[in-house]
């Protein structure tokens, strides 16, 4: 089914009184259940896209619809925090707090857990990821790169997202936790039916994934 579509979008930076079209009316869908790559060229937009159908930017033109209805509709915060969940490749996580608390940080601000059930449900998350209680009540400082990406992943897994976006997730670690982590993303989509779109510039992961895109030319287009 799918789960987030795309329509007709475009986006382009200004640069003087000229506009560098970015994305050109591209139309793109994404099914649940499934591990998709975006491969293309250093500038080619790849990073844009993710943040117009993350939301933390607007096309110029087009939708974005999950699950049939236009994000603007949803709103874009509502949309931010309760159906899509985000991974950096800096992982992005709170120095000072512990994994665990790192986990506890986007379900505080989301209405999909309840509140006396949220701290069990990311050690749980954390363990199925990999993480021990113990490396949990570790500051994610203490944390090797892959176990921070780990909890990077459970963090966006949190709230029980449907979609899950990340940005070069493997492109601090070396090939097996770069492995491992590719297994995680396949896990998601295959078992728990999890949309996971990941930008990447290796072939090796764009290669186990069930569909690629390459952009180019301001078009997705899909690799058979
Ligand atoms: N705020 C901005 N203002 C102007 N141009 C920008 C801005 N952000 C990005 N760009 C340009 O837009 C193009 C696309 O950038 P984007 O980061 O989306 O590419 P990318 O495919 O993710 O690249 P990479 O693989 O190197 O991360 C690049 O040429 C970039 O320099």
């Amino acid at each position: 089914m799918t789960i987030l579509k795309a329509n007709k979008l475009s986006y382009y930076y200004q640069d003087g009184d000229q506009r560098r079209f970015i994305l050109k009316d591209t139309t793109v869908t994404f099914e649940e259940g499934k591990f998709y790559t975006i491969l293309g060229q250093s500038g080619s937009g790849k990073t844009t896209f993710l943040s117009l159908i993350s939301a933390l930017d607007t096309p110029k033109s087009g939708e974005i619809f999950f699950k049939g209805k236009n994000i603007q509709e949803i709103g874009y915060e509502n949309y931010r925090r309760n159906d899509i969940g985000i991974i950096f490749q800096n992982y992005n996580l709170v120095p000072y707090l512990t994994a665990c608390e790192n986990v506890l940080v986007p379900m505080s601000i989301t209405d999909n857990q309840l509140p006396k059930e949220q701290q069990e449900v990311a050690y749980n998350l954390l363990d199925y990821i990999g993480i021990s209680k113990e490396k949990a009540d570790r500051r994610v400082n203490q944390l090797s790169g892959g176990e921070q990406q780990r909890v990077a992943i459970a963090r966006a897994l949190a709230t029980n997202v449907d979609i899950i976006l990340a940005d070069e997730p493997t492109g601090n670690l070396d090939e097996d936790k770069e492995q491992e982590i590719v297994d995680i993303f396949k896990e998601l989509a295959h078992k728990h039916g999890k949309c996971v779109i990941v930008v990447t510039h290796s072939n090796e992961i764009a290669h186990q994934s069930d569909q690629m895109f390459y952009l180019k030319k301001g078009l997705l287009q899909a690799h058979e």
